[in-house]
């Protein structure tokens, strides 16, 4: 008998919890197990890794993009399974802006909808390039509403969505937001204790080493490849290890010390 996404979810979830221990909260790292403590990156070593993977292991930017999309969109249906978000019938809003973290976000709102929400897309600055084009088209013809404009007031977004995915900004943001995205930050932070905020690789806004005490605060954090320094200051619910692609040399060369993922999961969970 085939089981529901809810029963799916749950046996994830305990399958993650019964292999990862409580983590103990360190300085640009936290402890996994006796054996691995997982290394938190500043901003130039991440932007390095990420070239070195396209550049020396000949991945393309697609080919991660899916994965990293994916295991976000993973993520969210463990913490958040979409028959238990009654309100708004698991609307999600994800807010994608100009660079990949965007087009993780657009990856994440077309596999979001296979697992059964129904994402909308607030897609401000759409750049000009053919992958994020590709990736735009998928999503409109799997029927996802493209949204203009945030409403103005905070009730627009409560009273229409249960969930908001941040893929505003990644590991090559440096503050402060300019003004166009200032604005749309501070709506989101109108709305961060109504509505759960999950952020991709980084919460936007946030200086990707030192953080930002008043910015934005998600409850799940999803960070990709290895965790920025940052997240140490991350206190939402769920933090969440995915981007499943990281090749052991280029693990040990950088020595990510990267926790182990259960079986053929495309996360783990760090907290
Ligand atoms: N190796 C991996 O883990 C992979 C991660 N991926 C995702 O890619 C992002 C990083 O993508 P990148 O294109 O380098 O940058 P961002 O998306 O963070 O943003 C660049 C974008 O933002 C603009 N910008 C920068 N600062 C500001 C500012 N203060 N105000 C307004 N706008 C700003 C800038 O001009 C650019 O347009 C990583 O985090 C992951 O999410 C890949 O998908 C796969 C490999
Ligand atoms: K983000």
């Amino acid at each position: 008998m085939l089981r529901s996404v809810a029963q799916v979810a749950k046996s994830r979830l305990s399958c993650l919890f019964k292999q990862v221990s409580t983590p103990t909260i360190g300085q640009y790292q936290r402890k996994m197990s006796s054996s691995s403590t997982v290394r938190y990156l500043g901003q130039e070593e991440a932007q390095k890794i990420d070239e070195e993977l396209f550049s020396d292991y000949a991945f393309s930017v697609d080919q991660l993009m899916e994965l990293a999309g994916y295991s976000c969109a993973v993520a969210i249906a463990e913490c958040y399974p979409p028959e238990t978000l009654t309100k708004n019938k698991g609307a999600v809003l994800v807010c994608c802006g100009p660079g990949n973290n965007g087009g993780d976000g657009l990856v994440c709102a077309r596999h979001l909808k296979l697992f059964g929400f129904t994402p909308s897309i607030f897609y401000p600055k759409q750049p000009p390039k053919q992958l994020f084009q590709n990736l735009t088209t998928q999503c409109k013809k799997m029927n996802m509403a493209f949204v203009e404009s945030l409403p103005e007031d905070k009730a627009g977004l409560t009273n229409a969505y249960d969930l908001i995915v941040d893929a505003l900004f990644g590991f090559s943001f440096k503050g402060p937001p300019r003004p166009q995205f200032a604005d749309i930050l501070d709506k989101l932070k109108k709305v961060e204790k109504d509505i759960p905020i999950c952020s991709i690789d980084v919460p936007s806004g946030w200086d990707v080493e030192k953080g930002c005490e008043d910015g934005l605060q998600p409850e799940l954090l999803i960070s990709l490849t290895a965790p920025k320094k940052c997240a140490s200051l991350f206190r939402g619910k769920h933090h969440i290890l995915g981007g499943r692609f990281v090749p052991q040399s280029l693990e040990e060369k950088y020595n990510l010390s990267l926790p182990t993922y259960p079986a053929t999961e495309p996360i783990v969970r760090l907290q």
